[in-house]
C-alpha cells in the first residue's frame, strides 16, 4: 500500500515537473515569437503576402513538403495562384521574399546596390573561394572589370576550333548510342568539361593527362555534393554536413581540383615568366579585344548582330562593348593566359590564389549550366519534330551535305536554332533562381511594397518566364515567341536566363556561340526522338534545372538532305 502511495506520488510528481517545463517552453516560444514579431524585420516582412506560419519556426516545417526537388516547382506554382507574383516566407527568423514580376525583378537585378549575394552561396566557398559569383563589393567590382573584357567576341571567336573540334569529338562518342536510349546528359556534360578545360585553363586534349580527366570527374562529383546540400536541409548544417561521409570526399575533391589548377597556374606562369625574359610576350588583352583592322571576310557591323544581341540589349550590363569593332581571329589565349597576364603586367592587381578563384569559378559556372541547356534543346527538338525539320533545314541552307566545320559567320545565319536555344532556355532556365541578400530596403513596383534590408529576395526566373502576362502561351514551346515582333513590347526582363544588370553572367556570349556549334554539330550529324513528354518531365530545382528522370534521347544518323527531299 504505502508503495503504491510512492510510486502514485513520484509518477505525479514526474507529470507535474513534464507539465511545467513544456508550459516553460511554450511560454518561451511565445515570448521570443512576440519578441520577433516587434523586431523592424518581422513587422515589414508581415505586410508582403504569404502563408501563415508558427512561431519559432516560420514556414519552415514546408521544407518536408519540399523535401523532394522535384516537387519545389509544383509547389511553387500553386502558392503563385494563391499569393500571387509577390510571396513571402520566413526560414526560422529569415525573410525571405519570392519576386517573379519581371518590373520588381528589374528593381533588383538592375541595381548597383542590392548585388551581394544570398547565404546559400555559402556552400560553394570552400570550392570557389570568394571567385566572381560569390564575392562581393570592391573585390567583386574589380574583378568584375577584368573578368568580363575576357569574354570579349574577339577572344570568343578564337575559341572557334575548339568549339568545332570537341563538338566532332562527341559525334563520334555518341555513334555507340544508335538505336539505344540513353542519357544525354552525361555527353553533354563531358564534352562541356572538355571545352572548359581548354579555353579556361589551356589544356588542350594533347596535354590532357590523368589529372585533368580527374579533375573533370572531381568537378562533376562536386557540383553533385552541392547540390545535395542544397536540398537536404539537414547538410546545410556545417557541424552536420562535417560527420557525413560526403564531407570526406569533398575534401578529396577538392583536393584533385585545387591541386590541379595550382599547378597549371604555377606552370604557366613559370612559362610566362621564361618567355618575357626572352623578350616573347604574349599580346595583351587590350591588343586582343580593341584592333582597327577589319577582315574583309568578317561581315560583322549590323548584320553580324546576332538575335540575342537585340534580346539582351535592355540589360545594361558590361558585356554589350565594342562588338562592332572587330579584328578577326588572333592568338588564342585561355581565360587563365589573359588573367596572368593583366597581373603580370600591372593592368590587374589579383593574386595567383584569386586567379584561381576565378578559374574554378568559371569552371564551375559554365559547365552544369550548358550541360544542363544543350541537354533540355536536344530533348525538346526530339519531342517536336517539325521544330527538328525546320532547324536542320536551316542548317542544310547553311552547309549543305559538307561536314566542314562551322565558322563565325555561320553561326550568325544559324537565326532558328538560336530562337530554339533561347526558348528552351526560356521554359527550362538552368538557373532557375537568383538569391540576393538586401543591405538596405527597397521599394517594389507591386503594390510599392517595401522590401526590408537583411531580407532574402528569390527572383524566381522560372516563374518570370512563364508569366501568363508576358508570354500568351507561356507552357507551349514556340521558338516564334523570339521573332522580333513578338519581342518588341515585351518587358526586357521577362527574359532573364542569364540574370541581368550588373551582376548577369559574364559567360552569355560564350555559351551562346558554344552552344549553336555543339548542337549544330550534333543535329548535323543525328536526328534526335525523345518519348516523354513535357509533362512527364520530372524537374529538379537544385542550383542548376535538370530532369531527375534523366534526359533520356534516342538518335539516329541523319541523312543529308532537305525537308522538301524527304
Ligand atoms: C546556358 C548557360 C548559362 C546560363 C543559363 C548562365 C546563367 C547565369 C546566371 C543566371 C548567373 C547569375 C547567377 C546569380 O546571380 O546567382 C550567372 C553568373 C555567372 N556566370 Fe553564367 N550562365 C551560363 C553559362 C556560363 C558560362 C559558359 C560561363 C563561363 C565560361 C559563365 C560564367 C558565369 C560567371 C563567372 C558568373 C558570375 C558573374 C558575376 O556575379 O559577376 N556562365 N550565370
Amino acid at each position: 500500500m504505502t508503495s503504491v502511495l510512492v510510486s502514485d506520488e513520484v509518477g505525479s510528481t514526474t507529470t507535474r515537473l513534464v507539465f511545467y517545463s513544456l508550459l516553460l517552453l511554450a511560454t518561451g516560444i511565445w515570448l521570443f515569437h512576440r519578441w520577433q514579431k516587434q523586431s523592424r524585420l518581422h513587422r515589414m516582412g508581415d505586410l508582403l503576402p504569404g502563408p501563415a506560419y508558427f512561431p519559432l519556426f516560420g514556414n519552415a516545417l514546408l521544407a518536408l513538403k519540399f523535401n523532394k526537388p522535384e516537387r519545389f516547382i509544383d509547389i511553387a506554382w500553386q502558392f503563385a495562384d494563391k499569393y500571387g507574383f509577390v510571396i513571402r516566407g520566413w526560414i526560422g527568423s529569415k525573410l525571405v521574399v519570392f519576386l517573379a514580376n519581371p518590373e520588381d525583378v528589374e528593381v533588383i537585378l538592375n541595381s548597383n546596390v542590392h548585388i551581394d549575394k544570398a547565404s546559400d552561396y555559402k556552400f560553394f566557398e570552400p570550392w570557389l573561394g570568394e571567385g566572381l559569383l560569390i564575392s562581393t563589393g570592391n573585390k567583386w567590382r574589380s574583378h568584375r572589370k577584368m573578368i568580363a573584357p575576357t569574354f570579349h567576341i574577339n577572344i570568343l571567336k578564337s575559341f572557334i576550333d575548339v568549339f568545332n573540334e570537341n563538338s566532332k569529338n562527341v559525334v563520334a562518342k555518341m555513334k555507340n548510342e544508335v538505336g539505344k536510349t540513353f542519357d544525354v546528359h552525361d555527353h553533354m556534360s563531358g564534352v562541356t568539361v572538355d571545352i572548359l578545360l581548354e579555353t579556361a585553363m589551356g589544356i588542350t586534349k594533347k596535354t590532357q593527362d590523368k589529372s585533368s580527366f580527374d579533375y573533370a570527374m572531381a568537378v562533376m562529383k562536386m557540383c553533385d555534393i552541392i547540390h545535395q546540400r542544397h536540398y537536404k536541409f539537414w547538410l546545410r548544417l556545417d557541424f552536420m554536413f562535417k560527420f557525413h561521409p560526403l564531407y570526406k570526399t569533398q575534401q578529396k575533391l577538392l583536393s584533385i581540383i585545387h591541386g590541379l589548377t595550382n599547378k597549371v597556374i604555377a606552370f604557366k606562369k613559370k612559362v610566362y615568366l621564361e618567355n618575357k625574359a626572352k623578350g616573347i610576350i604574349p599580346p595583351t588583352l587590350k591588343e586582343l579585344t580593341e584592333g582597327t583592322a577589319l577582315e574583309s571576310s568578317d561581315v560583322l557591323a549590323n548584320n553580324a548582330k546576332t538575335l540575342s544581341d537585340t534580346v539582351f540589349k535592355g540589360y545594361r550590363d558590361d558585356l554589350d562593348f565594342n562588338d562592332d569593332n572587330d579584328v578577326g581571329e588572333k592568338k588564342r589565349l585561355a581565360f587563365l593566359d589573359l588573367m596572368l597576364e593583366s597581373a603580370q603586367n600591372g593592368t590587374h592587381n589579383i593574386s595567383d590564389h584569386e586567379i584561381k578563384e576565378e578559374v574554378d569559378t568559371i569552371m564551375f559556372e559554365g559547365h552544369d549550366t550548358t550541360a544542363a541547356g544543350s541537354s533540355f534543346v536536344l530533348c525538346m527538338l526530339g519531342l517536336y519534330q517539325d521544330i527538328q525539320t525546320k532547324v536542320y533545314d536551316e542548317l542544310y541552307q547553311i552547309f549543305g551535305d559538307s561536314d566542314r566545320p562551322a565558322t563565325f559567320n555561320d553561326t550568325l545565319q544559324m537565326k532558328y536554332l538560336e530562337r530554339v536555344i533561347l526558348e528552351t532556355l526560356r521554359m527550362y532556365p538552368p538557373v532557375p533562381i537568383i538569391a540576393r541578400e538586401l543591405k538596405q530596403d527597397v521599394k517594389i513596383v507591386t503594390n510599392n511594397y517595401v522590401l526590408p534590408a537583411g531580407a532574402t529576395v528569390v527572383v524566381c526566373n522560372y516563374g518570370v518566364h512563364r508569366h501568363p502576362k508576358h508570354y500568351e502561351n507561356p507552357n507551349t514551346f514556340n521558338p516564334d515567341n523570339f521573332l522580333p515582333e513578338n519581342m518588341a513590347n515585351r518587358h526586357y526582363y521577362s527574359y532573364i536566363p542569364f540574370s541581368a544588370g550588373p551582376r548577369s553572367c559574364v559567360g552569355r556570349k560564350y555559351a551562346l556561340l558554344k552552344l549553336k556549334i555543339l548542337l549544330s554539330t550534333i543535329l548535323r550529324n543525328y536526328k534526335s526522338f525523345s518519348d516523354v513528354p513535357e509533362q512527364d518531365f520530372q524537374l529538379t530545382a537544385d542550383i542548376i534545372l535538370k530532369r531527375r528522370d534523366g534526359f533520356r534521347l534516342r538518335i539516329e544518323p541523319r541523312k543529308r538532305v532537305p525537308s522538301t527531299a524527304a
